[in-house]
């Protein structure tokens, strides 16, 4: 029976589709003004950008100014790249304007979608920034879109690791800027360790799409951006444990995959502990359950994880001498992302390659809260509304699904289950035979690079051609992507098939003009492409004929949205194709995620050796696991998110302050408040309010002053005078410490001193700030245990932590004013005697690389030369080269490298 819901739905049609009939009358105005926009020259396209940014610099919304912009933008697009926006990518287009995400089924053509939103906000002048999942997506894009932009007058950069860079400041500084979330991050970071504004990459957050939105801002969220720097060098220890687990046995741990967790048994427990005796790691007498083992433990157990939850090929590879991450949802290498809190050695041990140092945290961020710092977020994605909740909840994001210009003829069938894996793989090889034999193109998807290879060979011996795309090919991948929709191609990959992955049936042309062009540099462009376009209509219409694009899943993923992605690689743009997964119950995810129940039916059944199962009933209830993992992730990241909340905060607050300190004129003001707030505390803490003058510690403030204000003052005889208050000392005590900062300045001219304040400032918050994020990662790792009190970890953790902040600024603050009052100018003699160590050190360094040519004429003799006769500390212009290592020529008595060197 159909419910009231449902008869309410058909008559007032569902909240979405009122969304997308609101954008009904918009979308007319744009095609009523496509007539006027078509007849525009390619400088008419131009003057109109240029128009209509002075009207939204003078004031005009967006939104007022969006039809014109959309029909500019369209005419553009149709010049640039051949291609007309239908009327639902416009759609998309309004959608994403508005801060929602934009759901458009995969191969709609979401790329071009994103210029139009794109271009409407750049009109405003703050940058707007597209983010991709992969750099290979990134430049792509870029180059695809960035004719358009042109076309239209704009500017269009993108952003990538190891740029240089004067390249990357004209990217961010482009009106629009194509970028990965990780580069986007990493910079945000990079920026707020700089020491000046313009410095800084990025002008701003003002308005970022994000493309494949659920996978950068669900997947990856609960991944931490981590800028670190080395620290000590423990691998002795890294492979003196992993030799102890190939040791246990299996009564000496317990495995639960579910949860990804690996544990010591009472057993194993013994058994580490004696190995550990005798090899001196843990004294005699102390047991792993001390207070004292826990880093050991730590270790152990960090061993014991690296050998029996990441597995080689399928979360990591290792390539030169290096363990690289596999990206679990995306099949990409992640270069350069390390597991933390000793982890990644672990596996390095395992693997027996060169242990990196271990890395402390120097400034992190989550992507969440990254995004979160955009005036306006929009996102596009073939399959949000799984996780709609979760953009709501916590981004404030709505999702919208927009129609499909035409309707999806690809067909989507019922899962095929076999017993065990190798009747299943037995299957698959079949059904490429056959889909091969009628040229019908094949693209098989597979959950990791191991099994990739491993059905590749079984291709090779079934004599069927075939590529492989997977995290060891992604050089080639253009390259395979544009030969995967070609007659009778075969395809393995891993999910690196997934999001962009833009499979043309019978081929790409523009990639076989470029090849051909490569190949015979003297052919005729034109008549190449001319004959290559013909070609390919007919390969085409062949490829068609045999029914599209098949897409073959050998295995259903964790999440219900990368299985959807791997489909969408068939059916685009309206073109036919099928798709059909095939498993067994030897599958991780059934073995894994209760396939009791279905083995009990299936065996019920009495499935014979080869037969599959094919049952609505076994999709829905693989439905449902995927639904329960999919639920216990986004409760997992909703709580990840409360813990770093409270660390975003601070980050919030102290990356402004860095900022207004780095801008400020004021920094001696800043500087002061600071020492009046020191001097306040050395009297409280000495001389308690409405004490009396017996009960003060005298000693103890005259030894506090000394230290922190670099004063000798007589606080004995003071304290000794008729109707001295604290009040009265805290008086003396300033105006002692004024004229001693006043002398300083003299001596240094207020310019200097005044770059001397900022810097001293900035290093010492930077220290501090970092500091307070070990201690905040400590705190978290241990208020977990806290719960077996009954207490709330999360609140214990908020209180703390603000606890651990406040006590930061006060240490702050002292180490401020203590740094500032030891600088002083420095003396003739001694001006004399650094210069005569500068000379005598350039000369060592200078003879050190005198055998490489190009490294000796890179520091120029002549420079010191010049340098040394007008040496004028108050003007790092004329100090030459100071090495790293030396005093600061500026006095402040830091080494060169802690003082005006960061700033070189
Ligand atoms: N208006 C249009 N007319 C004709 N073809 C179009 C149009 N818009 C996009 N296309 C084509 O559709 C294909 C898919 O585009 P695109 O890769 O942007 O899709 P997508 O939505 O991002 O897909 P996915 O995210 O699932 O990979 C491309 O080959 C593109 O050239």
């Amino acid at each position: 029976m159909l419910g009231i819901g449902f008869i309410a739905r058909k008559i007032f049609g569902t909240p979405n589709d009122r969304k997308v009939k609101r954008t009904r009358p918009i979308i007319a105005k744009i095609n009523a003004l496509e007539p006027e926009f078509e007849k525009l020259t390619d400088e008419g396209i131009v003057a109109k950008t240029r128009e209509l940014q002075k009207r939204a610099q003078s004031g005009e919304s967006l939104d007022a100014l969006l039809p014109e912009a959309f029909a500019n933008c369209r005419e553009a697009a149709r010049r640039a790249l051949g291609l007309r926006a239908f009327d639902v990518q416009l759609a998309g287009g309004i959608f994403l304007h508005q801060g929602n995400i934009s759901e458009m089924k995969t191969g709609e053509g979401k790329t071009l979608v994103a210029t139009f939103p794109a271009y409407l906000n750049a009109l405003a002048g703050k940058g707007v920034h597209i983010v991709t999942v992969n750099d290979y997506l990134a430049k792509r894009d870029s180059d695809w879109m960035g004719k358009v932009y042109r076309q239209l007058g704009l500017t269009c950069g993108v952003v990538y690791p190891f740029q240089g860079d004067g390249e990357k400041r004209a990217a961010y500084a482009a009106d629009i800027t194509y970028a990965t979330n990780n580069e986007l991050g990493f910079d945000y970071l990079r920026d707020n360790m700089k020491a000046s504004v313009p410095e800084m990459y990025q002008r701003g957050h003002f308005f970022a799409i994000v493309d494949e939105v659920d996978s950068i801002l669900i997947d990856e969220a609960r991944t931490p951006l981590i800028i670190s720097g080395p620290s000590q060098d423990r691998s002795e220890l890294y492979r003196t444990l992993d030799a102890y687990i190939p040791l246990l046995d299996p009564e000496h741990y317990t495995l639960d995959e579910k949860f990804r967790r690996v544990t010591f048994t009472e057993e194993g427990n013994e058994f580490v502990e004696d190995k550990l005796h005798e090899s001196g790691l843990l004294p005699e007498g102390q047991s792993l359950y001390d207070p004292e083992s826990t880093t050991i433990v730590h270790h152990i157990t960090q061993a014991l994880s690296a050998h029996k939850l990441f597995h080689k090929d399928q979360n990591y590879v290792v390539a030169n001498d290096e363990v690289v991450l596999i990206d679990e949802f995306t099949g990409r290498m992640m270069k350069g992302r390390r597991l933390s809190d000793g982890l990644h050695q672990a596996i390095e041990a395992k693997e027996n390659v060169t242990i990196q140092p271990e890395n402390v945290t120097l400034a992190s961020v989550t992507f969440q809260n990254y995004f979160r710092l955009y005036s306006k977020l929009a996102g596009m994605t073939g399959t949000a509304v799984t996780e709609a909740e979760e953009f709501g909840d916590i981004y404030s994001l709505g999702v919208v699904e927009v129609p499909t210009n035409r309707p999806i003829a690809r067909k989507d069938e019922h899962d095929r289950v076999y017993r065990t894996a190798r009747e299943k793989y037995a299957a698959v090889i079949e059904a490429i035979q056959e889909a091969n034999a009628k040229g019908q193109p094949t693209l098989v998807g597979t959950t990791s690079i191991e099994k990739s290879e491993m059905l590749s060979e079984m291709l090779k011996k079934a004599g069927i051609a075939h590529n492989v795309l997977n995290a060891r090919q992604h050089e080639k991948e253009a390259l395979i992507v544009a030969e995967a929709g070609k007659l009778g191609a075969v395809t393995i990959a891993t999910n690196m098939a997934g999001r962009g992955t833009d499979i043309q049936l019978g081929g790409n042309i523009e990639m076989q003009v470029l090849q051909e062009l490569a190949a015979t540099p003297e052919a005729n462009p034109d008549a190449v492409r001319a004959r290559i376009e013909s070609e390919h209509a007919s390969e085409k219409e062949k490829v068609l004929a045999a029914g599209g694009l098949f897409v073959l899943g050998t295995e259903r993923h964790e999440s219900r949205r990368i299985d959807n992605q791997l489909r969408g690689r068939s059916g685009r743009q309206g073109d036919p194709g099928r798709s059909l997964f095939f498993l067994s119950l030897e599958d991780d995810l059934m073995r894994i995620f209760g396939s009791d129940k279905l083995e009990g039916v299936l065996s019920k059944l009495g499935m014979k050796e080869g037969e599959a199962i094919i049952h609505p009933w076994v999709n829905k209830s693989l439905e449902r696991a995927q639904a329960k993992v999919e639920g216990r992730n986004f409760d997992m990241r909703k709580q990840l998110l409360k813990f770093d909340d409270v660390m975003n905060d601070q980050r919030k607050a102290i990356f402004s302050q860095r900022r207004d300190i780095m801008e400020t004129d004021e920094i001696g003001e800043i500087a002061r408040d600071m020492r009046l707030q020191v001097i306040e505390d050395l009297i409280d803490d000495y001389a308690p309010p409405k004490s009396y003058v017996d009960q003060w510690d005298i000693e103890g403030m005259h030894a506090g002053i000394a230290e922190q204000l670099a004063l000798d003052l007589p606080i004995t005889q003071w304290a000794a005078e008729e109707g001295v208050d604290q009040e009265v000392l805290g008086e003396r005590i300033i105006a002692a410490s004024d004229a001693l900062m006043e002398q300083k300045t003299e001596g240094f001219g207020a310019e200097t001193m005044r770059l001397i304040e900022k810097q001293i400032l900035l290093q010492t918050i930077d220290a501090k700030w970092r500091e307070h994020l070990v201690t905040l990662e400590h705190l978290r790792s241990v208020v977990g245990f806290r719960g077996y009190a009954q207490r709330d970890p999360l609140s214990e953790y908020k209180t703390e932590a603000f606890q651990l902040f406040e006590a930061m600024l006060d240490s702050l603050r002292f180490e401020v004013t203590k740094r500032l009052g030891q600088i002083r100018p420095i003396s003739e003699e001694e001006r004399q005697a650094l210069l005569a160590e500068q000379v005598r050190q350039m000369a060592q360094a200078e003879a050190e690389v005198a055998p490489t040519p190009a490294a000796a004429s890179a520091e120029p003799p002549q420079a010191l030369a010049a340098a040394v006769p007008g040496f004028d500390e108050s003007d790092p212009a004329t100090w030459g080269n100071p090495a790293r290592n030396d005093p600061c020529p500026c006095g402040s008595g830091e080494k060169f490298k802690h003082c005006h060197g960061r700033l070189a």
